[in-house]
């Protein structure tokens, strides 16, 4: 028996919130999806107390759906907006950007989730957590795809070893790549090599835009996005007219890095996009030669921050010679049986295990 929407949104509307009203009309449910009896949804709390003291609501919500007959599963995330208060950078000021909704936010079709995978600070290992996230979920069973939507510096054609340009037979319709198990796209595959690009915010949505919609994804799982670094127009535009299930947010360890991601998650939650956790790159550093292990950018302080800002933590990927090697050389680490693979596989367990994947 197959449940509606609208019978989940009722008995969501029906568990009450400390100081008054309910999960709908507080407007804390986010990525409802139900296929058959399996029910999926993100509480996306007002701020990490309101996450914690949510903990009764959880089970509650829970309870409440699972009690809709026709239920079989129900997988749920608890979240929290970032830090309330904080300035805006000024890359978020919206209205500079002349962005006209076209009836709000859409879905890719045929595509279930659409995560973006998303950092403050270049170069902390965005790219190498998408395409080893893609290709161990792929491993597992999963249907994936991925769209480098790294305008300024697209690096998954290297990454995923693919370089040829994707064919549309018909001038609308551009069929993806294949690589490792994975569907992929990249907007470096429709440039010249060593092209800069210099965009500005129409041609950059007008680019999303193509990469979303005429690109033949197929059935799909789950969509991971690499997006640049940073709080910019392209995070902007995709928020305002795609529907993500969410964001993961890379960071390493250290303090600078931290900050950023604050700045990060500080947009997310200004754009009204689930943060569904928060992944730690270039943990520890063991040497191949002697085995020592050195934490080079500190260890632990994405788990700390998370735990402060009430949200999920996805785990830790090591700093590991092999790993760079195998993205420079076009076979993700992930798609391998070396040890490094180990860390890729459990994040793709635990995002399936909690109904992100
Ligand atoms: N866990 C890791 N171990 C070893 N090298 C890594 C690891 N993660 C990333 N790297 C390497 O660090 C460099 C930067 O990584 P990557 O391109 O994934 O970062 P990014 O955050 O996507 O960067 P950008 O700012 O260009 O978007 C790459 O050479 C990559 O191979």
């Amino acid at each position: 028996m197959s449940v509606s929407r609208e019978l989940i949104m009722r008995a969501l509307a029906g568990v009450g919130l400390p100081g008054g009203g309910d999960l709908v009309s507080r407007d804390l449910i986010r990525a409802l999806t139900v296929e058959g009896g399996a029910v999926r949804f993100v509480i996306e709390a007002e701020s990490p107390e309101a996450a914690r003291a949510l903990g009764p609501v959880q089970a509650a919500a829970e309870a409440a759906v699972r009690a809709v007959p026709g239920v079989a599963s129900v997988q749920l995330v608890m979240t929290a907006h970032g830090p309330a208060a904080k300035p805006a950078a000024p890359s978020l000021k919206i209205g500079q950007h002349p962005t006209p909704q076209q009836g709000g936010p859409q879905k890719v079709s045929g595509v279930d989730r659409i995560i973006a995978v998303a950092s403050g600070k270049g170069g902390v290992g965005k790219s190498t957590v998408s395409s080893n996230l893609a290709v161990a979920l792929a491993r597992q069973g999963r249907k994936v795809g991925l769209l480098d939507a790294d305008i300024y510096g697209p690096s998954q054609p290297r990454m995923m070893g693919v370089s040829k340009r994707p064919a549309s037979p018909d001038g609308k319709i551009i069929e993806p790549l294949q690589a490792h198990g994975v569907t992929m796209m990249s907007i470096g595959l429709m440039l010249k090599e060593d092209e800069a690009v210099i965009w500005r915010g129409p041609m950059i949505m007008g680019a999303l835009q193509q990469l979303l919609g005429q690109v033949a994804w197929g059935k799909l799982d789950i969509l991971i996005i690499d997006l640049p670094p940073g709080t910019g127009d392209i995070q902007l535009s995709l928020a305002q007219r795609t529907q993500l299930t969410g964001a993961l947010v890379v960071s390493t360890p250290q303090d600078v890095a931290l900050l950023d991601a604050r700045k990060a998650l500080d947009m997310f939650s200004k754009l009204k996009v689930p943060v569904l956790g928060l992944i730690e790159n270039m943990s520890t550093f063991c040497c191949p030669n002697c085995g020592h292990e050195t934490q080079i950018f500190g260890h632990g302080g994405v788990k700390a921050e998370a735990a402060k800002l009430g949200l999920p933590f996805l785990g830790e990927l090591p700093l590991a010679l092999s790993v760079r090697q195998a993205g420079d050389a076009g076979t993700p680490i992930a798609a391998t049986d070396a040890p490094e693979a180990e860390a890729y596989a459990r994040l793709a367990r635990g995002l399936i295990a909690g109904g992100m994947a």
